[in-house]
């Protein structure tokens, strides 16, 4: 007899772990993956299969073994898909489920096709299945057939000639015949029933931009020449290809600096990956994916590039699923969740900007896709390359510490052009000597020289507008908790200063503690304001000015029509938000200005220097990338801060240096592994009494489970304190390095009954803890 263990597409964390059914002899098709109609309780459910046995019916013990009655064993009641996912991807969402403490079943989600699964819903009074409303679409197309030639249509005709005058030229889709003759089914059976026209139905590929449709899509795509590699690229690819040959799981970091090729490199590491047939997925963050970035695969790998990002329709990610699946599309460009994808064979995963925060997941399964593409290369032998100029202080720390994990340097631009000469001015000193405007005189006028040339400029300001803080205008001074190291946020009822991480409290200060200045101003312009400005700065020079932020990029292609506005019109400036920072490849751009440096580095975050320290070195790499030089300006209030320092010279390891003993002494990550628990809901005092049971709850659990060096920070409001009409509460956990986190917290979070009033989740290796 075949047993089955299936998971239920029930999302409550009683519910998490899997059932055992009997599968039915006739059910010859059900095979791990496969959605399954199962009887639950009273009810029907949905359940995935994620294991398959077979048990022998004869032995009285067989049952008893695996802890199961066999009296009260149900059967599954229909097979409803082909399989989605392998015995491997089965594994890798259990992995997933108690790595980040999360339900299975969001955990399976995560491996089924966008839109195409079965569903239960309810209709009031009882369940009812919902088959899936996104499915394969197919085209109908007609050409002539063999009984054409000698075809003559009477003169009365007329749609007969007109549909056969059409084909001669080639074949047809049906609604394109009908949106030029009206209807046309009759007329098309006759014409078919006497064999000149044949009619045959194809699948068709849900439409993607120009330039983006998928395999077996359009071809319209530029064939792209190799160029011949840097010593740089050539070791790289060495490094990868060993590492591919061990097939192993090991982790290649790609550690180069900004035009240094790294694109280059993993394009031929894929094309030696699929020379030996196995497939390759390939993550950039979902801003840097634009036709441009597309183009650059399709250009190599033609029609086998399937691409998936959230800005596609339901139907256009099945159709590229589907192709993935179906072994026809063999690399996949494609945001985070691309991962996921059923990619057969799969023997490259290359994840460019790894040290992007948006590769974690801010809701449940709350997964980092750098670290489960780590675990998911080791299952299944294959290799994972990482990219970036600024790698992750994580990445470099595994790196050094680990074997399987190499790194390889390319220090300089492939076109061997100089990194742009970086100026750091003091926004203070400015301010000091009577300078008001939030644009210095060095980036004015450089600014002005720009335009002058016919040149372009970027200008970033960094901008993560909620969290407020106090800044002194003239000395830069910003309050800070006195044992977090983190900038303590302003809260303007009852004007205190607050520490989000242990809840350290004071009054705002009548004048600055540092210098007696009364100017301790509340920090932070918006991009509006900003622009505003700039229009002064520029008026008279006919320069154009294209604002980049969440406001105007939020319609559908807006930021690619924005990005073409600037390329297309001559003297000109972007100005954006962070957004900027990556994959713009102009080749006249040839200054670039920082506005703020300052806003991040001042965040109560311990990675604020960090991406501080990246956002620096991925802006300035903007410029000056083709012929002309380029020139990047900082303006900061802080220009005496590592990060900055360290950014203007592109020093590293001065940044390490200053960094790294302060993680230590301080407990972050990569020294800790940490775990943050919210807790939020719309009553204030139920989620600040319940964030203080959780709190001595995980307190306890932590001493009888967990081993030393482990420690619960008291509950405490979040940096964001109120957000979308909810109060939100944290519980900071951290423990040593190597431990594991969920092995400990996680029995407590699955025997948590979920409240009406209250919600709690947990976040294991947060990247954020605003
Ligand atoms: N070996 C090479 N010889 C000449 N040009 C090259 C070579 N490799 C790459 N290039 C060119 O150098 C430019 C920068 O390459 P690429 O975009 O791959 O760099 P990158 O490291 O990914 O940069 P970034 O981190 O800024 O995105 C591109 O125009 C690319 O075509
Ligand atoms: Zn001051
Ligand atoms: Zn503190």
């Amino acid at each position: 007899m075949r047993l089955a263990s299936v998971i239920l597409d029930i999302p409550t964390q009683s519910l998490d772990s899997a059932y055992t059914y009997v599968v039915p002899d006739e059910f010859v098709d059900a095979e791990v993956g496969c959605a399954v109609l199962v009887p639950f309780g009273n009810r029907q459910a949905i359940g995935y299969i994620v294991e398959l046995s077979q048990i022998d019916e004869g032995d009285p013990f067989a049952f008893s073994a695996l802890g199961l009655d066999p009296s009260k064993l149900r059967s599954i009641g229909r097979v409803l898909s082909h399989s989605y996912f392998d015995e491997l991807g089965a594994r890798c969402a259990q992995y997933l489920s108690e790595e980040y403490i999360a339900p299975l079943c969001s955990c399976i989600r995560l491996f089924t096709p966008p839109g195409g699964v079965p569903r239960m819903v309810h209709t009031g009074t009882y369940w009812r299945l919902e088959e899936p409303s996104i499915g394969p679409v197919d085209d109908r197309w007609v050409r002539l057939g063999p009984a054409a030639s000698g075809f003559a249509p009477k003169k009365t005709a007329v749609k007969q000639k007109a549909i056969v005058d059409a084909l001669a030229a080639g074949e047809l889709r049906v609604a394109e015949l009908t949106m030029e003759l009206g209807s046309i089914s009759s007329v098309l059976k006759t014409l078919s029933d006497k064999g000149v026209i044949e009619i045959e139905s194809r699948r068709r590929m849900r439409g993607l931009c120009e330039g983006e449709a998928g395999a077996a899509g359009s071809t319209s795509f530029v064939a792209s020449a190799k160029p011949e590699l840097t010593s740089g690229q050539a070791e790289a690819l060495k490094v990868i290809g060993d590492a591919q040959r061990r097939a192993s799981g090991e982790v290649v970091l790609v550690d180069g600096v900004t035009g240094s090729g790294k694109t280059e490199v993993y394009l031929q590491a894929i094309e030696d990956a699929l020379a030996r047939d196995e497939g390759a997925i390939v993550l950039v963050p979902e801003i840097s994916l634009t036709p441009q970035t597309v183009a650059r695969f399709r250009g190599r790998f033609g029609d086998t590039v399937a691409v998936m990002h959230s800005r596609m329709s339901q139907g256009e990610r099945y159709d590229q699923w589907d192709l993935i699946r179906s072994g026809a599309a063999r690399v996949v460009v494609g945001a985070r969740s691309a991962l996921f994808t059923p990619m057969p064979r799969l023997g490259l995963v290359i994840i460019d900007e790894e040290h992007e925060g948006s590769y974690k997941q801010d809701s449940s399964p709350r997964y980092n896709a750098r670290d489960v593409a780590a675990w998911m290369v080791r299952e299944r032998g294959a290799t994972l390359v990482l990219g970036s100029a600024t790698p992750s202080i994580e990445t470099l720390f595994n790196c050094d510490k680990r074997d399987d994990w190499h790194r390889v340097v390319l220090a300089e631009r492939a076109n061997g052009k100089p990194m742009p000469e970086v100026t750091v001015i003091d926004m203070a000193r400015e301010f000091g000597s009577g300078h008001r405007s939030m644009f210095s005189r060095k980036l004015t006028k450089a600014l002005l020289e720009t335009i002058e040339a016919g040149q372009k400029a970027v200008l970033m300001l960094n901008q993560r507008g909620f969290a407020s803080f106090l800044l002194c205008r003239e000395c830069g001074f910003v309050p800070e908790c006195p044992s977090c190291s983190t900038s303590l946020t302003y809260h303007e009822k009852g004007s205190t200063l607050v520490c989000h991480h242990c809840g350290h409290r004071e009054a705002v200060p009548p004048v600055c503690p540092e210098c007696g200045s009364p100017y301790l101003k509340k920090f932070g312009a918006g991009t509006q304001r900003v622009e505003a400005e700039l229009a002064g700065v520029l008026e008279g020079t006919g320069a154009h000015i294209v604002r980049m932020d969440a406001d105007t990029t939020s319609a559908k292609g807006a930021h690619q029509r924005l990005l073409e506005e600037f390329a297309s019109s001559g003297a000109a400036v972007l100005l954006g938000t962070q957004m900027i920072a990556k994959g713009l490849d102009f080749d006249d751009v040839t200054l670039v200005g920082v506005i703020n440096a300052d806003t991040m580095l001042k965040l109560p975050d311990f990675r604020s220097a960090e991406r501080t320290f990246a956002l620096i070195e991925q802006v300035a790499g903007r410029a000056g990338r083709a012929e002309l030089p380029g020139r990047v300006m900082v303006q900061t209030y802080w220009a005496d801060s590592c990060a900055i320092r360290a950014a203007a010279t592109y020093d590293r390891s001065l940044f390490l240096r200053d960094e790294l003993p302060k993680r230590r002494l301080l407990k972050y990550p990569p020294y800790v592994r940490m775990a943050n628990v919210l807790v939020w809901g719309k009553d204030e005092r139920a989620v600040e009494e319940a964030a203080r049971e959780l709190s001595r709850e995980i307190e306890r659990t932590v001493r009888e489970q967990a081993g030393d060096g482990w420690s619960v920070l008291p509950a405490n409001p979040c940096t964001l304190t109120r957000l979308r009409g909810t109060y939100r509460w944290h519980i900071v956990v951290k423990a040593p390095a190597g431990d594991d986190v969920s092995a400990v917290l996680l029995p407590l979070f699955r025997k948590r009954k979920a409240s009406k009033t209250v919600n709690v989740a947990i976040d294991v290796d947060p990247h954020d803890m605003l």
